[in-house]
């Protein structure tokens, strides 16, 4: 009886602040010639969410946003997983909103997440802190030497991973990928090579995003304190590596140039990175990440396997290179070889606006802000929602159908195109995940015949196929 009467009590209390603070924020006057976007704010406390989640799991996410678009225009109001939000498919409304800095708006993450992440993690900084991290690790992500080891290391991973690929049964390219760009990650961000300590943290990172979504209760057994237990088995290890690169750069064993992030991050000369900032952040820095880049590869091979047409121009543009540099007497490609390749790279960014792999990002504001007559009251999240305006047919022609070639004419740097955000929070990894991505599929076309099986695109929580993308694969000759 008792925990019947304390949940009824707590659901009255709050309904009542539900309604109190939304009344509040749709009272509030904002500057001359605004209002709050129409639409509905649906049940209280849950809002709209379960339409959201039942949206998010079909294979069109979008319905939810395109019904309301429909009803209220391309920027509405809603309330969704416990705030008031409201809801931008309109690409100039999100550029103004991603391109303001901390003092409109902040990022705004699951509680969960904001947990595990910590409160200096670069996902949730703001200011002259974030502009700096970000600023240091873009950098060197841009850096032609960190290109170069990558592409060698990635042609090797690659090449010895598909050596050892069966004829005979099907493979994952979800899973084969994963293996492979975890490695490059940690490498890249650490300076690791694959042995047991890769091994350990391999481990512990799937035990640590494990609790991404889940309950925000901190307590023994739960999903979110085995999650922070794995963290901090990792941040040892973080401070352990730190501290051997930092007596050895006193002892000045090493050179110069900075062979990973660690390297740039520690070579900093403020006070601020402190050894706890940058092992946390190593951590955090392979969330954005460490699932992307497999997932864009993936999807490019599926996209592949039901467009010959496609497939058979990345295939003549692959060997036709291969075959340039093996007459030139070179082995092996650099990086801006892959990058010169320019329908590799359509197909690439086609994958991207097609597969939304992150379909779109949640700010909250910290005042009220005002955009193309629109009123963001403060203390509510907004979410731009890019998979809208990818798959807009204003914007695109036929936008359901994987077309590389519209790229030829098109203008990638619009508003209309934002796989990687922008603004302030940009992805930094926007280079690489390119570069990996044309590795991967230069080694496959030119090694391989493939045909694949039967799978789906899964959108939530995240994007990613539901059985793995098998593909049964078939040597090509050597010519
Ligand atoms: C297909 C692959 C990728 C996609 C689609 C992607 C997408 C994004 C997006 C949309 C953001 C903006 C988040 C925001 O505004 O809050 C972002 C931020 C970020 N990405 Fe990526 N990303 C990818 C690969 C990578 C890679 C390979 C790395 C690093 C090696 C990386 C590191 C980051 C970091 C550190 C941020 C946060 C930047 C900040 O808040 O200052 N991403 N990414």
């Amino acid at each position: 009886m008792a925990p019947i009467l304390l949940l009824s009590v707590l659901s009255v209390v709050l309904f009542t602040i539900t309604v109190l603070r939304l009344r509040r924020a749709g009272a509030r006057p904002g500057p001359a010639h605004t209002s709050l976007p129409r639409g509905s704010l649906g049940w209280p406390v849950i809002g709209e969410t379960l339409e959201f989640v039942s949206a998010a799991y079909s294979p069109r996410p979008e319905s939810f946003m395109n019904r309301r678009r429909l009803l209220y225009g391309k920027v509405f109001k809603s309330h969704l997983f416990g705030s008031p939000t409201i809801v931008s498919t309109d690409a100039e409304v999100s550029r103004f909103v991603l391109q303001s800095d901390a003092r409109a708006f902040v990022p705004s993450y699951p509680k969960s997440l904001s947990e595990l992440m910590g409160k200096s993690s670069i996902l949730l900084i703001n200011g002259a802190l974030q502009r700096r991290v970000h600023g240091l690790i873009g950098g060197f992500f841009k850096s032609p030497h960190l290109k170069s080891q990558i592409t060698a290391d990635m042609q090797s991973y690659v090449g010895r991973a598909m050596d050892s690929w069966p004829e005979t049964s099907p493979i994952l390219i979800q899973d084969e990928t994963k293996h492979i760009v975890f490695q490059i990650l940690v490498k890249g961000l650490i300076g690791l090579e694959p042995g047991d300590e890769m091994r350990f943290l391999k481990r512990e990172f799937h035990e640590f995003i494990a609790g991404l979504i889940s309950l925000p209760v901190n307590l023994p057994g739960t999903r979110l304190y085995r999650s922070l237990k794995a963290k901090k088995r990792m941040v040892m290890l973080l401070k352990k590596v730190i501290e051997e690169k930092r007596r050895k750069r006193s002892s000045g064993l090493v050179g110069e140039t900075p062979k990973d992030v660690i390297d740039v991050l520690i070579s900093d000369t403020s006070e601020e990175l402190t050894d706890e900032l940058i092992s946390d952040n190593m951590i955090d820095l392979m969330i954005p990440a460490e699932d992307s880049v497999p997932v864009l590869i993936t999807l490019a091979v599926k996209y592949l396997s039901s467009c010959p047409l496609a497939l058979r121009q990345l295939e003549e543009e692959n060997m036709e290179l291969k075959e340039r540099k093996c007459r030139q007497g070179q082995d092996s490609l650099q990086w801006n070889d892959y990058m010169s390749l320019s329908f590799t790279q359509d197909v690439i960014t086609e994958t991207l606006r097609l597969g939304n792999i992150i379909g779109g990002i949640m700010r909250k504001a910290v005042r009220d802000v005002e955009v193309k007559g629109h009123l963001i009251p403060n203390g509510w999240c907004v979410f731009t929602y890019f998979r809208s305006v990818h798959l807009d047919e204003a914007m695109y022609d036929e936008p359901h159908r994987f077309n590389p070639w519209r790229w030829k004419e098109k203008d990638m740097s619009s508003c209309s195109f934002t796989p990687f955000g922008g603004g302030q929070r940009l992805c930094p990894g926007l280079d690489l995940a390119r570069l990996e991505a044309s590795i991967f599929l230069h080694h496959l076309v030119t090694s391989f015949t493939w045909v694949a099986d039967d799978d789906q695109v899964v959108n939530f929580p995240t994007v990613r196929m539901k059985s793995g993308m098998p593909v049964r694969v078939t040597r090509k000759k050597r010519r």
